[in-house]
């Protein structure tokens, strides 16, 4: 497993709980709404959420090595600002365990070496795809991207709305919340940050 801070929370496959564990924590949850495990409608509802559990949360079984392992150096000259935005994405709050989703903007500023742009959206997916609060989120995607490409810099915002504040609670739907990170260049240049957020919210 990667030794980088950003993969902390990861949880060894061996200390997973079972399949039929996880079913019955279902069964349980769908007990607690109030609800009768054993109609004919819910009885592979805890099979399917198990599964589904897999696919959201696939997040824990990549790492942001994987991921950002190959990188480019013929560009011919280019050294400004790479910017892929508009990046979409599906995560879910490790409060209340309730979708958030968004875009993610993602810059670096390269240092001889560029990244296949596909990789930013590969990355976004590994880190969407755990438990999260948008700032661990922002910051995980920006500093495994600093880490490895070691470029002049690196920006990240996210927007998303947050479905534990839409759905219950607070419940004020549309409000978005906006995070950002900058590393290198992007931290100590106000012209680069203000580039960035005028390219990224354009
Ligand atoms: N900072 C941050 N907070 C988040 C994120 N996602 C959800 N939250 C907040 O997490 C907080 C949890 O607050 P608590 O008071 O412990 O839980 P709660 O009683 O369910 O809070 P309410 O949502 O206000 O009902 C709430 O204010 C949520 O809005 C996130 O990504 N970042
Ligand atoms: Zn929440």
């Amino acid at each position: 497993m990667d030794a980088f801070v950003n993969d902390a929370d990861t949880l060894a496959s061996t200390q997973r709980p079972t399949q039929e564990e996880a079913e019955a924590a279902v069964l349980t949850l769908i007990r607690w709404s109030g609800d009768d495990p054993l109609r004919e409608g819910l009885r592979d509802t805890p099979m399917r959420v198990a599964k589904a559990y897999r696919e959201l949360f696939s997040g824990y079984e990549a790492a942001p090595a994987d991921v950002l392992a190959r990188t480019f150096s013929e560009v011919k000259g280019y050294k400004d600002m790479v910017i892929v935005k508009d990046i979409p994405f599906f995560s879910h709050c490790e409060h209340h365990m309730l979708p958030f989703h968004g875009m993610a903007h993602i810059a670096y500023m390269p240092d001889q070496r560029v990244l296949g742009l596909s990789k930013m959206g590969r990355l976004v997916d590994l880190y969407a795809r755990r438990l999260q609060t948008q700032e661990a989120m922002t910051s995980q995607v920006a500093h495994s991207l600093d880490e490895r490409l070691r470029p002049k810099g690196v920006a990240v915002m996210i927007e998303a709305e947050h479905t534990c504040m839409a759905m219950r609670g607070i419940r004020k739907q549309g409000s978005k919340t906006l995070t950002t990170t900058f590393t290198g260049l992007f931290e100590t240049s106000p012209a680069d940050q203000a580039r960035f957020m005028t390219l990224a919210r354009g």
